[in-house]
């Protein structure tokens, strides 16, 4: 069994793979190392196939010899979109994905641990801030300083205490605490387990930002402050966009909360960052329990709602969208309201669609400035669309395949695909939902 596969030879292979048969998987494999990608009906893989049954075992060892976990069948499912659907958790375990596609969503990831309570240990905060281990992130506006390495990657500028110190210096600087690196699960046995990981902070500076990007222990040249958040913002690794999501959001609620909403005195920022207290004693936000001192959290719910045929999906447009985009339908949670009932207030106010149930599937900070967008797959009722013009341009039933096409033409920057429908890109729980209802839809 030499050179290109039989296509008896690849049936075998692939039925060995869906019946869980690990000793004839292996030993077909070590013969014919290119069986590993080949495919049967609709572009199912070894691997997908051994998913959906949920052999373990053919999983690992497919892994093992190098199969493409990222691949997808004729109708956009991955092999952890089909462990999924068919419940095989402990499968789709070694499947999931951290960069950018299933499991988490971008601005989603927790690289640091907060220790919320060294927020109001001073001393310790003091030490920690001069500690040349630490690393501070700069932002000037509310775009944090950027550099792009030698594959093209954008990272947050990992500054160190001696290039910020005069910025610490002057009187109230913006800085927030924002937690200390997580001890890696390998950690050698010679790693002091008792010795603290480096502290991070982020700082704003109105400085000019020329100046600024002089201190960029990368050169100057390499760096760069985010010029349209919205865009630029979306383009880091995983992790920077986890440190970014509470970064942003705080500096945001600093910019624009420097005076008491109760008394008008001037605030002042404690905890680290994490809270910004009035000056005036007597001020009643200073008694009791009050939310007037502590960062914001918007929640806005948003939904992808589906036809009761199952085979299509309700999508918007708002006038600013890039020709050809349509997303998922959102708004603002409102006071004592909950968010079974937000969805179907929005979607009706937006669309005149009627929904009845709603399941909660992700959700996902979205630091412009600081909503947490909680994400839902809703039924529709009633599928009469009359679209509110003041919120939104245009809504559409659109169908499945339709969907599907566009997802996989859908990279991390919208782009026009043959469907004529631009969706957006990965990292938004937008995206995130239409993946999720296509991998749980028919053909699994
Ligand atoms: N990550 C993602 O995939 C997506 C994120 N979003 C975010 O969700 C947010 C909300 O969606 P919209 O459709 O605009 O909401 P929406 O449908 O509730 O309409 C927005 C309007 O609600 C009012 N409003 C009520 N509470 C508000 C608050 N706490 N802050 C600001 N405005 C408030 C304002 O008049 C505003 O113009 C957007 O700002 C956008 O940033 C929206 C869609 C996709
Ligand atoms: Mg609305
Ligand atoms: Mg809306
Ligand atoms: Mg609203
Ligand atoms: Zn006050």
């Amino acid at each position: 069994m030499s050179g290109v596969p039989e296509e008896e030879v690849v049936a075998k292979f692939l039925d060995a793979s869906s019946r869980g048969d690990q000793a004839q998987v292996t030993s077909l494999l070590s013969a014919v190392p290119s069986l590993l990608e080949r495919t049967g009906p609709r572009g199912w893989t070894a691997l997908m196939l051994a998913a959906r049954s949920g052999h373990a075992g053919v999983v690992q060892t497919l892994l093992r010899h190098g199969s493409d976990k990222s691949r997808v069948n004729s109708s956009g499912q991955s092999a952890s979109d089909v462990a999924a659907f068919w419940g095989h958790e402990h499968v789709s375990a070694f499947l999931g994905d951290r960069d950018g596609a299933g499991v988490e969503n971008y601005f989603g990831s927790e690289p640091l641990d907060r220790l919320s309570a060294k927020r109001s240990d001073a001393a310790w905060l003091e030490a920690k801030k001069k500690d040349p281990a630490s690393v501070f992130l700069l932002f000037s506006d509310l775009s944090p300083m950027l550099h792009r390495d030698q594959q093209g990657v954008q990272h947050l500028c990992r500054l160190g205490y001696e290039a910020v110190k005069d910025l610490l210096e002057k009187p109230e600087p913006v800085l927030v605490f924002l937690g200390v690196e997580k001890r890696r699960r390998s950690a050698t046995a010679t790693e002091n387990p008792s010795e603290e990981l480096p502290a991070w902070f982020a700082i704003s500076s109105n400085e000019d930002e020329a100046a600024l990007l002089g201190r960029c222990p990368y050169g100057e040249q390499k760096c760069s402050f985010a010029s349209t958040p919205h865009r630029d913002l979306l383009h880091l690794t995983h992790e920077d966009a986890g440190v970014l999501a509470p970064a942003r959001a705080l500096l945001a609620w600093h910019q624009r909360y420097a005076f008491c909403s109760t008394c008008g005195s001037a605030t002042v920022s404690e905890e680290g960052g994490h809270k910004r207290s009035c000056r005036k004693q007597q001020c009643p936000s200073n008694k009791g329990v009050h939310n007037t001192c502590y960062p914001r959290t918007d929640p806005v719910v948003i939904m992808l709602v589906v036809h009761p045929d199952g085979n299509q999906c309700l999508l918007g447009r708002k006038s600013v969208f890039p020709a050809g985009m349509f997303s998922c339908l959102a708004g603002f949670i409102e006071p004592g309201e909950t968010l079974e009932a937000a969805a179907r207030r929005e979607v009706c106010e937006e669309s005149g669609v009627l929904v009845g149930a709603v399941r909660y599937v992700s959700c996902q900070p979205w630091p412009m400035p600081s909503q947490l967008m909680i994400g839902c797959l809703c039924i529709a009722v009633a599928t009469d669309i009359v679209v509110d013009r003041s919120e939104i341009e245009e809504a559409r039933w659109f169908p499945r395949q339709q969907v599907m096409e566009a997802l996989l033409g859908a990279g991390s920057r919208p782009g026009p695909v043959q469907s004529g429908l631009v969706l957006p890109p990965k990292q938004t729980i937008a995206h995130q939902l239409l993946r999720h209802w296509i991998s749980t839809a028919a053909n699994l």
